[in-house]
């Protein structure tokens, strides 16, 4: 190499070094000028997810904010991330369009690119206005029913008289609900091959944990050379395929039902079929739209509800109160969706439990351009996280925030307080669209589980200090270690087996 040649490089290596530093020197600025915890220089805070795992990485974030009710940073190297704690804040923030789009920081990782938690801009708002019928009341009142036959199969299905870790019978039984009141397909000659790919997803969810505060498996390519990358793209295949069966057979019962009453009904496949059929989506929309329905339906509700069983086994006089309305309300019947507003106690009772133990604790927006936020200036390319958990927990908009307290659901209780401050179904543009039909399917789910039986302790998690201090956070929050509880037959009718 020619002196020429050595001076061009190393003028070359040099201009790139210093535009890198001036470019870090500047972002580092801004964002030492948001409060936040101690970061170290090009490292941020990697330090403290270093030794993170999926059952720590939730407690570390939580540390990380404190109790800093203004804008706070913290940075995993060169990525920062905002979060927004205070329900003024969070009704500012969600009141702008252009932080309307996810992030690309963690939900990138969920590989639905096509789907609606994933679409951003317009495409996520044509999306939405498609899938909004498959979510109105009429829709809903049909899936009673179905929400109920799930419960009765948890019901019939589930040991009694001994610990039982409710994650997977749970997922199970949410599993059969999302495929019936989805595709309303019959699965029953599939379910052998559904259930360990329901199984699957569980797995799926903590890797989306662990790559997001491992810069190391930030990168598509390096992911998928690891062992889990590779099983990872051979389950999506297998999902995919099996989607693709579910699919065929949603195809002949449309063709069987067309023309009768029946055709009018109108589940998330019924539209996603109709848009493919008239070639406005690709079939990949399709299968991103059903797997991401699938992540948002199905482990929101087993999340919600492991956490409200593990709640009354602690409670037991909550428990008694909830049983004795369902008692008062339905004597032996089912649950119809009539019955549901009927319900009132349970209601407050699982909106509390949503309160104290929101199944998402964060969500996270794109930041796409530098942006004032808060009377902080926000760098392009942050991640701003929503903190849901941070809402439901501000000592301004709730007293004793760390009791558990179905009652502050009362009407008269609930008057004047902040919209933002209750909102485990996040809050604007881009809410949760399942929230109505999450709210029913739980109500149903967990009048029918009491009924049939007396849900008791099982481990050492005796107070809800406990719970609250083993939270953790894949995609949805969790009890590191499982859940479990035991359940001990209240010997009643109508319940599916429990005579
Ligand atoms: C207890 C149950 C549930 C909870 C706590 C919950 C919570 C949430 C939250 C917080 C979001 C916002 C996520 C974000 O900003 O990234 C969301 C979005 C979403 N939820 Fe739910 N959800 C539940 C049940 C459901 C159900 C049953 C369905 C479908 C039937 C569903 C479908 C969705 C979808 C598709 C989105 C994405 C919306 C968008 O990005 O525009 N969720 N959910």
């Amino acid at each position: 190499m020619g002196l020429v040649t050595e001076l061009l490089v190393v003028a070359v290596v040099a201009t790139l070094v210093a535009r890198f530093l001036l470019q870090y020197l500047r972002f580092r600025k801004m964002e030492l000028a948001i409060p936040g915890p101690p970061s170290l220089p090009l490292l941020g805070n990697a330090v403290d997810f270093l030794t993170a795992t999926p059952d720590s990485a939730m407690r570390t974030v939580l540390r990380l904010i404190g109790d800093r009710r203004g804008l706070c940073r913290f940075s995993i190297m060169n990525h920062l991330l905002v979060a927004v704690s205070s329900p003024d804040d969070i009704q500012h923030l969600v009141r702008r369009a252009e932080f309307n789009d996810k992030s690309h920081f963690f939900y990138d990782f969920l590989d639905n690119p096509r789907g609606l938690l994933q679409l951003r801009g317009a495409d996520a708002k044509l999306r939405r206005r498609l899938l909004e019928p498959g979510f109105n009341k009429n829709v809903l009142n049909r899936f009673v029913g179905i929400f109920v036959d799930g419960a009765k199969g948890f019901v019939s299905r589930v040991a009694v008289d001994e610990a039982v870790d409710v994650l997977q019978p749970l997922r199970h039984a949410a599993a059969r609900n999302f495929l019936r009141t989805a595709i309303s397909a019959d699965i029953s000659q599939t379910e052998a091959e559904v259930m360990p790919v329901v199984d699957f997803f569980e797995e799926f969810h903590r890797s989306v944990n662990q790559r997001s505060v491992n810069p190391l498996l930030w990168s598509d390519g390096l992911f998928r050379l690891t062992p889990f990358g590779r099983k990872m793209a051979r389950m999506r295949r297998s999902i995919e395929t099996l989607l693709r069966k579910c699919i065929a057979m949603k195809r002949k019962e449309v063709e069987a039902l067309r023309g009768s009453k029946h055709a009018q009904q109108r589940t998330i496949a019924d539209i996603l079929l109709d848009l493919h059929d008239r070639a406005e989506i690709p079939e990949q929309d399709f299968l991103d739209e059903i797997k991401t329905f699938f992540g948002a339906n199905v482990e929101t509700t087993v999340s919600a509800l492991s956490w409200a069983l593990k709640v009354l086994s602690i409670l037991p006089r909550v428990q008694e109160r909830v049983h004795a309305e369902v008692v008062a309300v339905l004597g032996d019947r089912d649950v119809t969706a009539e019955d549901l507003p009927q319900l009132k106690y349970l209601e407050r009772v699982v909106k509390e439990v949503l309160r104290m133990f929101p199944p998402i604790p964060f969500t996270a927006r794109q930041c796409h351009r530098r942006t004032r936020l808060c009377g902080h200036t926000v760098p392009a390319h942050s991640t701003v996280i929503l903190n849901i958990h941070g809402a439901h927990f501000d000592p301004e908009h709730w007293r004793e925030p760390r009791r558990f307290e179905p009652d502050r659901f009362l009407p008269e209780n609930s008057q004047g307080r902040h919209h933002c401050a209750f909102i485990p179904f996040s809050v604007g543009a881009r809410n949760c669209i399942g929230g109505l039909y999450a709210m029913m399917a739980l109500t149903a789910f967990l009048a029918t589980t009491v009924r049939a039986f007396r849900v008791l302790p099982a481990d050492g998690h005796r107070d809800l200090q406990s719970l609250a201090d083993n939270m953790a956070f894949d995609l949805t929050s969790r009890l590191v270690g499982g859940t479990r509880v035991r359940f001990q037959p209240r010997h009643v009718s109508g319940t599916g087996g429990q005579t």
